[in-house]
């Protein structure tokens, strides 16, 4: 048989243009595109009337196996992806146990991950204070880029993940400059919105609107300027997560143009809850940086729908249920993270493409060609001849309500339970595999695959 699965009839996304194309696939990779394809295929999905799309790089996914699998695992996490339209993530380096910060905790992780995930996945390591000497066989072993944070994130666990000092930060970067890696930066002020927090508490001010006050637009503003400075004078590349300002982007954009090179992902919460709405959902809706007002968030669209917004990504932060507890209503006590995946592509489709028409060819480059770009990932991000078959169907025009019931996650909680969203994601095909279908749910075993990237290998060749 020349192909083993055809996709039929679909309004198909290509980087600049949408047409209604047949697509073949063979051994997991995209053989064909043409407007007809005459040939028989073990498989033919019939995908009219729908888009045809890459499916997500969620390039920001906490995985907290192994060590705290109780939070949230592989099999569960990864499910929760492949139901939302994600067909390959990175996984960050904190919030299992040990922190992915050496070659051995690495390789716990690669252990931890063999035959759990039902979509590809590539690994961050991490950059934390004293392991600078480790961040090259971090990169020997396949990691795809590097993570720290400027915030604090210390526990007094040992092997878990720390924040950086300013020295970790520009040695790290000088170091990963030398190696031509990316570094990626939860870019905060630990030490003013560590006081500001401290300060609210002493007050009694404990709501969510005291907590996103402890964190003001300026602490992200400070440190994204203070990381652009430093990689400056160390040469070294850059990503911003989760920006939640529309003030950081322009500094962003600024060292773009000015020739650094530096990327930005925000994520769907930024763009779809603010302040007032987190004060009614309470602490499932609580993540770092803060959801922002109505205006900051206003300002946030106007910036991704400039195109100035590189990647969308989840920051699936999750945890179990009692984290997200407190017994005196104090909202600082919770764990900031938020439970998002399965609602990533959705969602913001709904938002951006049908709410705000931004180009479907925009949105597509936001949650797949960009960040297979930018995390060295070259066999994935578009719908290309040779490329790996990770395509999603979108239907949109099927409105649903998301439901606790029908998320996979290892513990059902999400701000978005409740909310309506207008349109939906059908299908989900890794490198060829059918792994989610709307109808049946999670499909077959999981094929997912670990994604490496050895840039010495790959200059050596
Ligand atoms: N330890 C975490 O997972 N933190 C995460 N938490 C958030 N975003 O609230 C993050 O990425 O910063
Ligand atoms: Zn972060
Ligand atoms: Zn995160």
């Amino acid at each position: 048989m020349k192909y083993d699965l055809i996709i039929r009839g679909g309004n198909v996304v290509f980087r600049d243009e949408i047409r209604s194309v047949d697509i073949g696939i063979k051994n997991g990779k995209i053989t064909a595109i043409a407007e007809m394809i005459e040939d028989h295929a073990l498989e033919v999905i019939d995908a009219k009337g729908q888009y045809v799309m890459p499916g997500m790089i969620d390039t920001h996914v906490h995985i907290c196996e192994p060590g705290r699998t109780e939070w949230e695992g592989f099999v569960t996490g990864t499910k929760a992806l492949a139901a939302g339209g994600t067909t390959s993530y990175v996984d960050m380096p904190l919030n299992a146990l040990p922190a992915t910060i050496d070659r051995e905790s690495l390789h716990l992780k690669i252990e931890a991950a063999k035959g759990k995930n039902y979509v590809d996945y590539a690994l961050y390591g991490g950059l934390v204070p004293g392991n600078q000497d480790k961040l090259e066989e971090l990169s020997d072993e396949g990691v795809v880029a590097y993570k720290c944070f400027m915030a604090t994130c210390g526990s007094d666990i040992p092997g878990d993940f720390s924040n950086v000092d300013d020295y970790t930060l520009y040695s790290g970067m000088k170091k990963l400059a030398e190696l031509d890696h990316v570094l990626s930066i939860h870019a905060e002020s630990a030490i003013i919105t560590d006081r500001l927090a401290e300060e609210m508490v002493k007050k009694g001010k404990t709501t969510a609107t005291d907590y996103v006050a402890s964190r003001p637009v300026f602490t992200e503003v400070d440190a994204v300027k203070r990381a652009l400075f430093l990689a400056k004078e160390t040469g070294c590349k850059l990503h911003f997560v989760h920006i939640s300002t529309a003030e950081a982007v322009e500094e962003i954009t600024k060292a773009q143009n000015d020739g650094q090179d530096v990327t930005v992902e925000s994520c769907p919460h930024y763009f779809t809850i603010t302040t007032a709405q987190f004060e009614k959902i309470g602490p499932v809706a609580k993540c770092s940086p803060p959801l922002r007002n109505e205006e900051e968030q206003g300002k946030l669209w106007a910036k991704l729908i400039e195109g100035k917004i590189d990647m969308l990504t989840s920051d699936h932060s999750p945890c179990p249920p009692e984290m997200k507890h407190s017994d005196t209503n104090n909202i600082f006590e919770v764990w900031g993270g938020i439970t998002g995946s399965q609602n990533n592509v959705d969602l913001m489709f709904d938002e951006a493409v049908l709410k705000r028409n931004v180009p479907i060819t925009d949105f597509v480059r936001m949650i797949a060609t960009n960040p297979a770009k930018r995390f060295n990932m070259p066999t994935k991000g578009e719908i290309a001849i040779s490329k790996d078959a990770d395509i999603i169907l979108v239907n949109a025009n099927q409105s649903y309500v998301v439901k606790k019931e029908d998320l996979y996650y290892r513990h059902k909680h999400s701000p978005y339970i409740g909310r309506t969203i207008n349109c939906r994601v059908t299908k989900t095909i890794v490198r060829g595999n059918l792994v989610f279908d709307l109808e049946k749910g999670i499909v077959g075993e999981p094929v997912g695959e670990l994604i490496t990237y050895n840039k010495k290998a790959i200059t050596l060749v």
